[in-house]
């Protein structure tokens, strides 16, 4: 088992077995609180007006994300874990954010690609370990792409992720949120003057989350998606 970690959102990761793409602050994080109120799939867009566009074809379609950290006019949800409510139930959201989804979109050239935050990191690293048995191969690799270029709450998780699948290398999860909280990434929404930020949000994505599923990434004409595994 070979796992390399990088970080970055523009990367182009050399080729392997599996790839995953980590964002705890925020965009996966909100993914995963969808997934728990019940959206169906999760649409990946490289821009604004990809967004935009998709939803002119399919008004149904829900647009979430952010653009330097904001919720975007005309888009129906930001990027904040602690407002994603259960009228999302059954519905597909279209996602556009900076790191997370960026980053993603650069790294779907692996034969199982999965995306998580810190809330479903352990689920995640324990449904590859699984994998990893089916997989019949020698050599399995594996990426481990911490999304925000300089944020360490991305890198904690990667190495929380990796810990665990390696099991020799477990980093305790008290660690992992002390790194997170710690982040430069995450100062914004500590700080009392900048009201664009929600402090919640920090507390969603410090949080693990035990649920039934994976946030795994398939390209299904033309559209990159998330979708929900269900162990
Ligand atoms: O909205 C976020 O949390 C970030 C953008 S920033 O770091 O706040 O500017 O996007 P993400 O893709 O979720 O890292
Ligand atoms: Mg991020």
């Amino acid at each position: 088992m070979n796992i390399s970690i990088y970080q970055g959102n523009d990367l182009t990761v050399p080729k392997a077995d599996i790839n995953v793409i980590i964002d705890v602050i925020r965009a996966f994080t909100v993914a995963h609180y969808a997934f728990i109120h019940g959206v169906y799939e999760i649409w990946l867009a490289k821009a604004t007006e990809e967004a935009f566009r998709l939803k002119r074809s399919q008004p149904d379609l829900l647009l979430a994300g952010e653009v330097n950290g904001v919720g975007v006019p005309g888009f129906d949800l930001d990027n904040s874990p602690a407002s994603i409510t259960t009228n999302v139930q059954g519905r597909t959201l279209v996602q556009k954010t900076t790191n997370g989804v960026k980053a993603t979109l650069n790294s779907l050239h692996a034969d199982h690609v999965f995306v998580t935050g810190f809330s479903n990191a352990r689920t995640t690293a324990n449904y590859i370990n699984h994998l990893i048995e089916k997989i019949q191969k020698e050599n399995i690799s594996m990426n481990i792409i911490a999304s925000h270029p300089t944020g360490d709450d991305d890198l904690a998780c990667a190495e929380y992720i990796r810990g665990i699948i390696l099991e020799d290398q477990a980093l305790p999860p008290e660690t992992v949120i002390n790194r997170i909280k710690q982040a430069h990434v995450a100062q914004k929404f500590f700080d009392p003057k900048n009201n664009l930020f929600n402090k919640l949000d920090i507390d969603y994505c410090t949080k693990e989350v035990h649920t039934p599923f994976v946030m795994g990434v398939k390209q299904q004409k033309n559209i990159p998606k998330i979708v929900r595994i269900d162990l």
